[in-house]
């Protein structure tokens, strides 16, 4: 791909994105300009870890984009575009990866009818493992958007949805990767407090978590099918499902998801 990406923002999410970009080799450092408000050490270190260029003059890395991603927090979205919405045109794809908030909120506020594409990536972009759900915006023609689709596969994989799913995909994919980790928190926990070494336990939960995504995704079995095949009449897994039972544990993930789906919608109306 021989277009200029110009990303508003240079935390967490355009970090992941930029390093498996780079990584699958989609696009060329060179291709890449990164800015953010102030943090000129972050900045540097983005330089330094990814050589791609840098800088915080919001007419030089955006005048001449052909793509500009948004990777700014919700709460920064009105005064980081008023920051660069003189230099936009209504030739360039604009991408928001910004959670809640619609297209159309976006178009209001740079003012001109651009093409934006909305996607929500996960951070296991930057090892090509996002799960990255894309919806087009008013003006994003069908070119556009296989444009985006191409660019968000070569790190993971894609889905189309409608812009309302938006909300309920930041729930279970945007923020999902979080969930798997604090899992884990509590399984490195619990494994430890038994008297298990610290990288014994790292070692076998890591090696478990691949195991069952890869199951997931291979054996072609439901996840409660998977967990039946696991747990024994009276053994272990079944005194263990028992406890989360008793704890009403699918009850909490399912509110946990839809608390987070609201946030998204609160994000969005803020
Ligand atoms: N962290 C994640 O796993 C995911 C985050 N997102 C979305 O991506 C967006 C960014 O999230 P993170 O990377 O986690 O946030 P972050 O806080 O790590 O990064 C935000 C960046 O925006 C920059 N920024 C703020 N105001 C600015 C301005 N006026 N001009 C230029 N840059 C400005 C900050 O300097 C910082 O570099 C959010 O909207 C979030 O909803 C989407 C998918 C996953
Ligand atoms: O926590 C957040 O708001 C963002 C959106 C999805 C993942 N992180």
């Amino acid at each position: 791909m021989d277009k200029k990406i110009a990303f508003l923002g240079a935390g967490s999410v355009a970090e992941a994105i930029i390093s498996g970009m780079i990584r699958s080799e989609v696009v060329n450092q060179e291709q890449i300009i990164v800015t953010n408000r102030s943090n000129q050490e972050r900045l540097e270190q983005m330089k330094n870890d990814y050589r791609v260029q840098c800088t915080t003059d919001k007419k030089e890395a955006f005048r001449y984009a052909d793509i500009v991603v948004l990777a700014v927090k919700p709460n920064n979205v009105k005064e980081s575009l008023e920051s660069i919405k003189a230099y936009l045109n209504p030739n360039q794809l604009i991408i928001s990866v910004i959670a809640g908030v619609t297209t159309e909120s976006i178009r209001t506020k740079i003012g001109i009818d651009a093409a934006i594409v909305r996607v929500m990536p996960n951070t296991s972009a930057s090892i090509g493992y996002s799960a990255t759900a894309i919806t087009a915006g008013k003006f994003a023609s069908e070119q556009q958007v296989r444009l985006v689709e191409s660019i968000f596969q070569s790190i993971g994989i894609t889905t189309i949805v409608e812009e309302d799913d938006m909300h309920i995909v930041t729930a279970v994919s945007g923020s999902g990767p979080a969930y798997v980790y604090y899992l884990v928190e509590a399984m490195e926990k619990a494994a430890i407090e038994a008297g298990l070494e610290k990288e014994i336990a790292y070692k076998l939960i890591t090696q478990t978590i691949l195991g069952a995504g890869e199951m997931l995704r291979q054996s072609g079995e439901t996840a409660a099918g998977l967990r039946r095949k696991i747990t024994s009449p009276a053994g272990t897994t079944e005194a263990g499902i028992k406890r989360l039972e008793e704890k009403d544990f699918q009850t909490i993930v399912i509110d946990s998801l839809k608390r987070a789906r609201d946030r998204s919608m609160e994000l969005g109306k803020n």
